[in-house]
């Protein structure tokens, strides 16, 4: 079995207009989710699109990234490996729940129906293949979203305020499918959020900016 890397953030530090706003020294195992909590404006969102490869120019960002051996920092976000999960599902309206897995695999893999019916399967979804997105509940709709997450074989993974959305009975589910899937797969993930459950759930380190 191959492991995955270590995501290592290395004395990165972000300013805006020669402020300082944040600073953040951690590395992530595979498997381990670090949780970055803080105050409104203290940056959390920032430090994502940073490590994502989608930082504002406003913004001067020092330090390094690194996926195992790989740089990511000095990277385009396209070529980082990294998979995003958002309050907002963001499934593709005009394709089918399979339509929107198959999207997500390796273009060499897009035949391969299999991945896709045992991924539904896992989150109990298996007769919804041909289900229009629109039609589906928002707990479905993130399962949707996790799955294809997954199928997108990332090296590491982001998420930002993942349960934010969801209603107080399905969070607890969604939080325990998500941080099982995440460790099973064996992915280091960083996830921002506000609400103290979720970075109880996720089970590893947290840190509090601003
Ligand atoms: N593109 C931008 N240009 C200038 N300033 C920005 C830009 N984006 C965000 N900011 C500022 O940077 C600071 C950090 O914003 P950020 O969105 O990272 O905070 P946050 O911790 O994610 O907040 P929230 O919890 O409200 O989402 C805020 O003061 C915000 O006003």
């Amino acid at each position: 079995m191959t492991t995955n890397p270590t995501l290592h953030i290395k004395q990165v530090q972000i300013s805006l207009h020669s402020e300082p706003m944040l600073a953040i020294d951690r590395s992530i195992a595979p498997g381990e989710v670090l949780t970055v909590m803080g105050p409104s404006g203290s940056g959390k969102s920032t430090l994502l699109a940073y490590l994502a490869g989608f930082l504002s120019p406003t913004f001067k960002a020092q330090g390094q990234v690194f996926l195992g051996k790989m740089q990511l920092d000095t990277l385009p976000a396209e070529q980082r490996g990294l998979g995003l999960l958002f309050q907002d599902p963001l499934l593709f309206p005009h394709l089918s729940v399979a339509g929107n897995l198959r999207f997500a695999l390796p273009r060499h893999a897009r035949h391969k129906q299999s991945q896709i019916r045992e991924a539904l399967e896992q989150v109990g979804m298996a007769d919804f293949e041909t289900r229009d997105p629109a039609t589906l509940s928002g707990g479905q709709q993130a399962r949707v979203a996790l799955m294809r997450l997954l199928l997108s074989t990332p090296r590491a993974v982001l998420l930002d305020e993942p349960f934010a959305k969801l209603d107080t009975a399905l969070r607890q589910d969604m939080r325990t499918l998500v941080f099982s899937q995440l460790r099973d797969a064996g992915l280091p993930a960083l996830l921002v959020t506000h609400d103290q459950a979720d970075a109880e759930a996720a089970g590893g380190p947290i840190i509090e900016l601003g």
